[in-house]
């Protein structure tokens, strides 16, 4: 009845067609107006289009929370609705008796892991799974969160205590702008786009008030420093710095007004995220004082004028390459500003040292090519960003993490980087997008596959909800024996030089049997189809493996190690007992440990502590690509709708047994239920079952009944 009545097209009466609608959805079937179903479980029937027309609805209406079982739909507004995120509102959920019956809110979610944590109901430990696709609102919905968790979850004490609570909380907090500052950057998809993973571990104490926090980063996307896409830009801190910096740091900084850098692409779009002092409070903050923000800066602009660096071709290939003539300021600048000797600095990245014989005792000299003086340029740029990063990170850290003692339990926010599909993907967007595969493989485990097994263990009558399993294209990423990062991997273990349409041979061959493997036959690329839970990606295979291997020379290194700089000297440390992963080993062999490798582990690490807690979702919904307010694109959300299986989990939400309570909690809880009804003759029969399946769905339903759901 719902679809007929909004396929309807209204005529322009002088009533309006929204309000006419609702009157002929009260006649016809009494139902409430599609806007003002606030949980997905309620739409009637439950079909994709139902779902679809239900959240465009609530679009329309500037509803954007909308509850789908145990999953939060966020619709991204794309237009600042300040009155949604008071301090206030967040109170308010806090405070309700049952902040489930208040609407749909991302603080809903947060209320009710925070009350689980409380409830000291095992796993205490909470996650809270925040995906979507790349400029859906996840970044945002985790910095709300935490906004929340700083105004609620803080000691009711006044005086010396509450003053370190604050600041714990302020700390926390300002971890955002610096990190965004460091790790994000404008994207064709989104103008704020986190260019790295977290996992925010909110630490709480036995009172459960927030002492601290700890951040994991995963793979930070290093090759936007020296190289970005016409239309994107590289991380915001470059423009922040040379748009923010007052007249004297120009100069320092070697940074005059109207300068061009070409690792500076699109400096004329001006984005609220180029804000320079609102990066620089917050490194305060967090305990960087402005000497140290200033030799971060000044490093930073140096790796700018490295980027002006530019080759000739050498015509004698014994002789070192030729700067072009703009160049030769530019290694001055840089040189100066890196504090490094420029003679060094040029030999280093001109001529490739060759190690040779048993011991790599012999050492041989050769000029570069020009192509190969651009590698080694980028990969020193990308060397000192990454580290600098991480470096970030470990300072950010050592300032919001608790004391071990001090905490019992956390609360973890997870926010990585959405699915991404370009014109042109590569190892960066393989990374990411398996990612989200192993992501989505955990709500699949653990929600759609999970309990209803379990329904079926407990004999409740269940007809079984089928779902897209995403286990076979896991497979074919990571599978073994064979998968493609096996073979990317296999590639750099072998070192043997490898074309680009060879690996797709490889590929092709060695996984022919899987589904998820495709081919693109108007390709000129060589190439090869993913067909990922969230739709098919073409993969060039240009370059994967050199990206795999992520190779840094030696004497990149030994450069950073000559540097006076005292944030260099920090990075770069001389102790010839570290031996970094970039150094070839004794007998030469190439070093195992890939990109693709370290990221499958850190990623494995990820899912253990997740499985070891509660997990609560949060689907973040682009309703368009043109991050335009009130425009609803059909198309579009509907395939994020499908990608994410949300249809699956409304069915299995809506006929399922969603509120779990052991035996004992219900039994202490509902006991009072037991007066009631008076027992059997023998006294020893409750007119309840206490054990069992039904049991379980007595608990649920009556539980579900509790919580208004
Ligand atoms: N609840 C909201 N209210 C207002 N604007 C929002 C909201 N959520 C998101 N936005 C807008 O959408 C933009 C993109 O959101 P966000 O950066 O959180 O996306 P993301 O999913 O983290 O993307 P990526 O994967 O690229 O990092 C934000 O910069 C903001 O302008």
């Amino acid at each position: 009845m719902l679809q007929q009545v909004n396929g309807h097209s209204c005529g322009s009466d002088a009533q309006s067609p929204a309000s006419l609608r609702e009157d002929l959805q009260e006649f016809l079937g009494g139902e409430a107006p599609l806007h003002q179903l606030d949980d997905l479980t309620k739409v009637n029937p439950v079909t994709l289009e139902t779902v679809l027309r239900c959240l465009q609805a609530r679009y329309m209406a500037d509803l954007f929370y909308t509850n789908a079982g145990c999953t939060l739909v966020a619709l991204n507004p794309f237009k600042p609705i300040p009155q949604l995120y008071t301090p206030e509102l967040m109170r308010d959920y806090h405070a309700a008796l049952q902040p489930q019956k208040l609407k749909p809110h991302i603080f809903t979610v947060g209320e009710q892991t925070y009350r689980n944590v409380k409830s000291l109901i095992e796993p205490v430990n909470q996650s809270i799974v925040v995906s979507g696709e790349s400029g859906a609102g996840k970044t945002w919905t985790s910095r709300c969160l935490m906004k929340f968790y700083a105004v609620v979850a803080t000691s009711p004490t006044s005086g010396e205590n509450y003053k370190i609570a604050e600041r714990i909380e302020q700390r926390i907090l300002n971890s955002n702008p610096v990190m965004e500052a460091f790790g994000n950057a404008c994207t064709l998809r989104n103008n704020n786009s986190s260019r790295f993973g977290k996992f925010i571990q909110l630490q709480l104490n036995r009172a459960q008030q927030m002492t601290g926090a700890a951040v994991q980063t995963y793979l930070l996307e290093k090759t936007r420093v020296a190289c970005q896409a016409s239309s994107e830009r590289n991380f915001h801190i470059f423009y922040q710095i040379c748009k923010g910096a007052s007249e004297e740091e120009r100069l320092q900084w070697h940074l005059p007004e109207g300068a061009t850098f070409s690792w500076l692409p699109n400096p004329e779009r001006t984005l609220e995220e180029d804000c320079f002092e609102v990066t620089r409070e917050a490194m305060l903050h967090l305990g960087i004082d402005t000497p140290s923000q200033n030799n971060i800066f000044k490093v930073l602009a140096g790796l700018l004028h490295l980027g002006n660096i530019w080759f000739a071709d050498s015509e004698d290939e014994a002789q070192p390459c030729q700067l072009m003539d703009d160049a030769k300021c530019s290694v001055r600048t840089s040189a100066s500003l890196l504090q490094l000797p420029v003679d060094l600095l040029l030999e280093t990245l001109r001529i490739r040292t060759i190690r040779a014989g048993k011991q790599q005792q012999q050492v041989f000299r050769k000029p570069c090519s020009r192509a190969e003086c651009d590698t080694r340029r980028d990969c020193l740029a990308k060397l000192v960003y990454a580290r600098l990063f991480d470096w970030l990170v470990s300072v950010i850290n050592s300032s919001i993490c608790a004391d071990p003692n001090s905490w019992t339990a956390f609360i973890g926010l997870l926010d990585v980087y959405g699915f991404e599909s370009f014109p042109d993907n590569s190892l960066e967007q393989l990374c990411i997008n398996y990612a989200n595969e192993k992501l989505q493989q955990h709500f699949v485990a653990h929600y759609l596959r999970a309990q209803q097994e379990e329904y079926a263990v407990e004999g409740l009558e269940w007809s079984f909800v089928n779902y897209q399993d995403n286990q076979t294209c896991l497979n074919l990423i990571e599978g073994s024996p064979v998968s493609i990062c096996s073979l990317i991997n296999e590639e750099c273990r072998l070192n043997r030089p490898s074309s680009a349409a060879q690996l797709q041979t490889r590929i092709e061959s060695a996984l022919a049997g899987s589904p998820c493997l495709g081919h693109s036959k108007l390709s000129r690329e060589p190439s090869f189809i993913v067909v990922h839970f969230a739709g098919p990606v073409q993969y060039h295979t240009a370059g994967l493996v050199e990206k795999n291997k992520d190779p840094v020379p030696l004497e990149l290194t030994e450069l950073l190690q000559q540097s006076q700089d005292p944030l260099l000297i920090a990075l770069f440390p001389t102790n010839p007992k570290e031996k970094t992963q970039e150094e070839p080993s004794i007998q030469g062999r190439a070093p195992v440990l890939t990109v693709v490798s370290k990221f499958k582990a850190s990623l494995e690490q990820l899912l253990q502590v997740l499985h070891s807690t509660t997990p609560h979702y949060i689907r973040c919904i682009k309703p368009n690509s043109q991050s335009q307010p009130q425009t609803f694109i059909q198309e579009e959300v509907l395939s994020q709708l499908e990608a994410c299986g949300l249809v699956e989990t409304i069915h299995i939400s809506a006929a399922g047994f969603p509120i779990r309570v052991s035996h004992q909690n219900f039994v202490e809880r509902y006991a009072l239920l037991r007066r009631l009804h008076p027992r059997t003759s023998s006294g020893l029969h409750s007119p309840y079952p206490t054990k069992g399946p039904a049991a379980s769905a007595l608990a649920s339903s009556v539980s579900r009944e509790a919580q208004g759901s």
